[in-house]
């Protein structure tokens, strides 16, 4: 049943898994014997990185960093503070990032700087939406679900004030909801 506070269902259901599992055969290929770190960026990617990860057929390895930009309205706060680190290190590591959203492209921006600076072997993105036209800073996924317009949505592991990410859609939110 669609929740009351949700204006319109963008991906449904049985579209995500659709992607997923997509994405999860292009992974596989590309990580074949090569025991990638699949890195979590808590807490939105937490739904995607579970499905994700049961539709790569290779071997890997998880770890969840959280980090905030975002506090808890709308906007990027252009800062991006480590609240959970890796357990891991990442030093000759392949890395496999794994976000929701990308939307400014700030979050993941610090984190590849910080990845870099760590000394990984190799570092790629795979988010499920990419929001192209909100970003501010130069930074394209290497895999990406699908394009979404620009609306505030949530559903799957995406929030509004730390609510709906339990929703097994995407959809758009009613207005009222945030104004
Ligand atoms: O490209 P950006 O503008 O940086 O925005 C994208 C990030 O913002 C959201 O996370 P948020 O920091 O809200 O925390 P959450 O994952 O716990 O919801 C989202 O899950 C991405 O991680
Ligand atoms: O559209 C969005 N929804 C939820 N969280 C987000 N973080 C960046 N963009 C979004
Ligand atoms: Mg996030």
């Amino acid at each position: 049943m669609l929740h009351p506070d949700i204006k319109e269902v963008l991906y449904s259901e049985e579209y995500i898994k659709e992607v997923v599992k997509g994405l999860g055969s292009q992974l596989t290929e590309a990580y074949e014997g090569k025991n990638p770190l699949v890195i979590c960026v808590l807490k939105g990617a937490v739904m995607f990185m579970t499905d994700l990860t049961r539709a790569m057929a290779c071997d890997l390895e998880l770890d969840f960093m959280d980090v905030s930009s975002y506090g808890a309205g709308m906007e990027s706060s252009g800062e991006v503070k480590i609240l959970k680190d890796l357990d891991t290190s990442v030093e000759g590591r392949h890395l496999v990032i794994v976000e929701d959203i990308i939307d400014t492209g700030r979050t993941l921006n610090s984190l590849i700087e910080l990845f870099k600076y760590r000394k990984a072997a190799s570092i790629q993105i795979v988010t499920l939406l990419d929001k192209k036209e909100r970003r501010v800073v130069d930074l394209q996924a290497d895999y990406i679900g699908v394009n979404v317009p620009d609306e505030f949505v949530v559903g799957y592991g995406l929030d509004f004030n730390e609510k709906y990410r339990n929703l097994p859609y995407i959809g758009v939110l009613k207005k009222e909801v945030y104004e």
